[in-house]
């Protein structure tokens, strides 16, 4: 990321105010509707999840090593065969272009203009002959084909021979979803995606959407007969891409992961909109750590929300780390720049992190980085 701009908003500038991404977080909920504001930052039933994936990092202290040679401390790491900026890239999620008309495609430039991953949605609002070339235009960039279990096997083989011919390197299997969580901000709003929007991944046009509530849209596209053993063997049987299983919270489901050949697990809940009262991936992480113990990758999302919070995860043993809400809201706060801002936020809070606990490199990021663990939580910070 040689040469990019110090994100400190220059005085008088448009990004004056946003020093962190809970700047980001508000000024992007200001400009969002209501509806729209809702969909992307609520979680499930009761938002407990939701709450303790972001303060789970909380109670962590760091444990730092001083008086080392940081002048030369490199950021950057593999992640899905490519050479990343840093350890960070963009979870898949849905529906961006409600965020900002530009919607993956703005995604898919920052990434490539920051030298990061991204994850693509099965409901993204553009194609991913689009998004790959957008990205693509910008600089070489990876990209995880998100997919569902879906009833239309067919429709399934036809999106993952297209993520192939555009270069994806991994399927990410959303296995939390058999179907949806209970989201009373969608039914108080009677949640509908916007007219005109299309999801052409799942060759829905913005008319068939419009019939439908999310949930009622969601539960007739999704399998709710998923299982490992019809899953991952068909999915090999089809494609050469590496296979992750995102949605995993617990050692024996990482265990069947390593059994089933996968190449990676993603601890994820997912960002606590899928079933409330599963513990933060924070938390989560060790038990599936412990379980891959180094024969699959395990990467971690949800509640992430600064470059020191990146560091912990990879101090707990997450090799790389994705986010989610922190994109939508750099699209809604300023389209592809907004994206650029939050990624340069992260990468130099992430930076300056591993420089101050005397990491030369992600390797050097290890369990002695951490110091004692606070049992108050969350309240430590108050
Ligand atoms: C608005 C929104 C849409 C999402 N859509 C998808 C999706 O289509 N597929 C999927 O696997 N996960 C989806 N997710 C979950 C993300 O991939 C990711 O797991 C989660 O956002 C991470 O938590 P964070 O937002 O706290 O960073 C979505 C999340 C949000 C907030
Ligand atoms: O709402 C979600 O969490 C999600 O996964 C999704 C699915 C389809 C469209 C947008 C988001």
């Amino acid at each position: 990321m040689a040469g990019n701009p110090v994100p400190i908003p220059a005085k008088g500038g448009p990004h004056e105010k946003i020093l962190c991404i809970d700047d980001l977080r508000r000024a992007a909920s200001e400009k969002l509707p209501a509806g729209a504001r809702d969909f992307f930052n609520s979680g499930s039933t009761d938002q407990t999840t939701l709450f303790e994936n972001t303060t789970a990092y909380s109670k962590y202290r760091l444990r730092p090593r001083v008086l080392v040679d940081v002048s030369r401390a490199d950021p950057s790491t593999l992640c899905l065969g490519h050479r990343v900026a840093f350890p960070l890239g963009i979870s898949p999620a849905g529906l961006q272009a409600m965020a900002h008309p530009a919607g993956e495609l703005a995604t898919a430039r920052a990434c490539a203009r920051r030298g990061v991953n991204m994850g693509i949605s099965s409901f993204a609002n553009y194609s991913v002959r689009e998004i790959r070339a957008a990205g693509l235009k910008v600089g070489p960039m990876g990209s995880a084909m998100q997919l569902y279990t879906m009833k239309d096997r067919a429709l399934e083989e036809r999106i993952i021979r297209k993520a192939e011919a555009e270069g994806c390197s991994a399927i990410f299997l959303t296995a939390d979803s058999p179907v949806l969580g209970v989201r009373y901000n969608e039914w108080r709003n009677d949640f509908r995606t916007p007219k005109g929007l299309n999801f052409p991944v799942i060759e829905w046009d913005s008319e068939t959407i419009q019939k439908r509530t999310h949930d009622d849209g969601f539960m007739s596209f999704n399998d709710d007969a998923h299982n490992w053993a019809r899953e991952i063997p068909w999915l090999r049987s089809v494609t050469g891409m590496e296979i992750w299983i995102k949605g995993v919270l617990t050692a024996e489901d990482t265990l069947k992961a390593v059994e089933m050949g996968c190449d990676g697990v993603l601890v994820s809940n997912h960002g606590g909109r899928q079933l409330d009262g599963v513990p933060a991936t924070l938390d989560a992480l060790p038990e599936c750590v412990e379980a891959a113990a180094g024969r699959i990758r395990v990467h971690v999302d949800g509640g992430i929300r600064s470059g020191t919070e990146v560091f912990k995860a990879l101090a707990l043993g997450a090799e790389h780390v994705w986010v989610g809400r922190p994109a939508i809201w750099g699209l809604a706060y300023d389209g592809e720049k907004g994206v650029d801002l939050m990624l340069d936020t992260f990468y130099n809070e992430f930076k300056r992190c591993m420089q101050l606990t005397g990491c030369n490199s992600v390797k050097d990021i290890t369990k002695a980085c951490l110091g004692i663990v606070r049992s108050d939580g969350p309240l430590a910070r108050l």
